[in-house]
């Protein structure tokens, strides 16, 4: 018999929104998460596993084939790049944006050589490359609104959602890079060798977030 298929999931943020999205396609979760050591966790389908990993992880385990389906942000995405991956769904959650952003009062001259502090070194790479813009571009694996702060960058990339993060540091939003989202990707040679049972719940998760939009519209 074929390996199961296996989704790969992002823990954090991700993780609270995804599962009932999974569940209402018919995906549902064999054992509780919560509270568990595990990684590679059963579902009511025998052929159906899921993994939880970092969310930076999983377009790796896609790309590479050790999972089939995984769940992740577009930030994530775009950082890492889609070679060997197909993009069938946006799934509408955690929805968010992707910024530059400075200390409020210290604008940097338009065309400036700057020092920029981000998680995400290839999207700032290239953003500030396509603006003509030098940039030393400064890895960090969080807290980047410390950064200007502590005199270690002159402005940041990063997500920004409400907005609280910068505020509370006394920073700004500055050029918008990209509106994110999170988005199910599948391997692209698994589509091919396991359509049969990936086209199913590809199907079903884009009912169900056709039928989440048009509740929304409906309610709003
Ligand atoms: N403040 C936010 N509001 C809405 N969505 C967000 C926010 N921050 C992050 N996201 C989205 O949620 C995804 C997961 O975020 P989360 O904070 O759980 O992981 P992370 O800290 O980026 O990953 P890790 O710490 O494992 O490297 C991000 O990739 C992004 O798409
Ligand atoms: O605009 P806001 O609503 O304040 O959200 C933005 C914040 O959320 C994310 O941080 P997260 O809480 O995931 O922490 P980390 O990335 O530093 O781990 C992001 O890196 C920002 O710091």
């Amino acid at each position: 018999m074929s390996r199961p298929l296996i989704i790969a999931l992002s823990k954090g943020r991700i993780l609270k929104e995804t599962l009932p999205l999974l569940a209402e396609a018919g995906v549902h979760l064999a054992e509780p998460l919560e509270g568990s050591r595990k990684l590679l966790f059963d579902t009511q389908q025998d052929d159906v596993k899921i993994i939880v990993i970092r969310a930076t992880d999983v377009p790796t385990y896609v790309q590479l084939g050790a999972a089939d389906i995984g769940v992740a942000g577009k930030d994530v995405l775009l950082e890492h790049g889609s070679e060997g991956v197909y993009e069938p769904i946006d799934l509408d959650i955690a929805c968010c944006k992707l910024m530059t952003a400075g200390m409020v009062g210290h604008e940097n001259p338009r065309h400036s050589r700057r020092r920029v502090a981000t998680k995400f070194v290839n999207i700032a790479r290239d953003y500030y490359a396509r603006q003509g813009i030098q940039a030393d571009i400064i890895k960090l694996y969080g807290a980047m609104e410390l950064a200007p702060i502590m005199n270690l960058a002159d402005e940041i990339v990063d997500i920004v959602d409400t907005g609280n993060t910068l505020r509370a540091n006394g920073m700004e939003p500055r050029e918008l890079i990209t509106e994110i989202s999170t988005r199910l990707i599948v391997n692209k040679a698994s589509m091919t060798m396991n359509h049969g049972r990936l086209q199913p719940i590809i199907d079903n998760l884009r009912q169900v977030v056709a039928a989440r939009r048009r509740k929304e519209v409906l309610d709003s």
